[in-house]
């Protein structure tokens, strides 16, 4: 495994809610942080079918661009009555001419459940895959879940992306109402941040 023994990393997403978690995450390392758009980065097609896939692909692509290590993040949720969607292509669901609608996507997932019958309650898990790339091609990949189920109505302005309707297992808010201090305790995120800083940063 390879250690990060750099002082410059960039961030290689275009997501403000991952930045702002990625970056508290990062704080205690003393680590000068920039984002693929503060690059001037594209946001690489994501043609790859699995997290690993697309969160290497867009590793890379930054680090080849920049010519600096890049951490780059592949999430999503999977809901076990949907068979695992949207999984992958969680963002895609939110997909519409005039940009992402979330809400859109999530009452997508509901409408589906009830259309199925599916049994409460409704498992679901967060997922997240890190990859750090280095301009040479190596990397090194860290995958991270939470497990919980899909409520609704959706609950709770905090977070961003499918956090109103993700109860975790055990709690009784939602990541959406969830304090930030409180989600990064438990997160797929974090799951996965703890295993990189294990691997890299030890
Ligand atoms: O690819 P980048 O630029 O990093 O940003 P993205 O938003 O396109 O990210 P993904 O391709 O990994 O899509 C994953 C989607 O899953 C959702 N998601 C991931 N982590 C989440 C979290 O902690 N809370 C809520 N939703 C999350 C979120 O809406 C993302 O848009
Ligand atoms: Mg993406």
């Amino acid at each position: 495994m390879r250690k990060f023994t750099g002082d410059k990393l960039i961030l290689a997403s275009h997501n403000a809610g991952k930045l702002r978690e990625i970056s508290e995450l990062l704080a205690p390392f003393g680590i000068t942080i920039s984002s693929a758009a503060e690059h001037g980065l594209e946001e690489p097609d994501e043609t790859e079918d699995t997290f690993a896939g697309n969160a290497r692909l867009k590793a890379h692509f930054a680090a080849q661009a920049t010519g600096l290590p890049a951490l780059s993040d592949d999430s999503g949720i999977t809901v076990e009555a949907l068979d695992g969607a949207p999984g992958v292509y969680t963002a895609d669901w939110a997909e519409t001419p005039n940009g992402r609608d979330f809400p859109m996507a999530m009452e997508k997932v509901w409408t589906l459940l009830e259309a199925k019958r599916a049994l409460l309650p409704r498992n679901a898990a967060f997922h997240c895959t890190l990859c750090l790339a280095w301009p040479d091609g190596h990397d090194e990949v860290f995958e991270g879940r939470v497990d919980g189920q899909v409520v609704w109505p959706m609950r709770g302005q905090n977070g961003f992306g499918f956090d109103p309707v993700f109860l975790p297992n055990g709690e009784v808010e939602t990541f959406g109402e969830m304090d930030p201090a409180r989600k990064h305790r438990m997160s797929h995120r974090t799951d996965a941040f703890t295993k990189l800083v294990q691997g890299c940063f030890g």
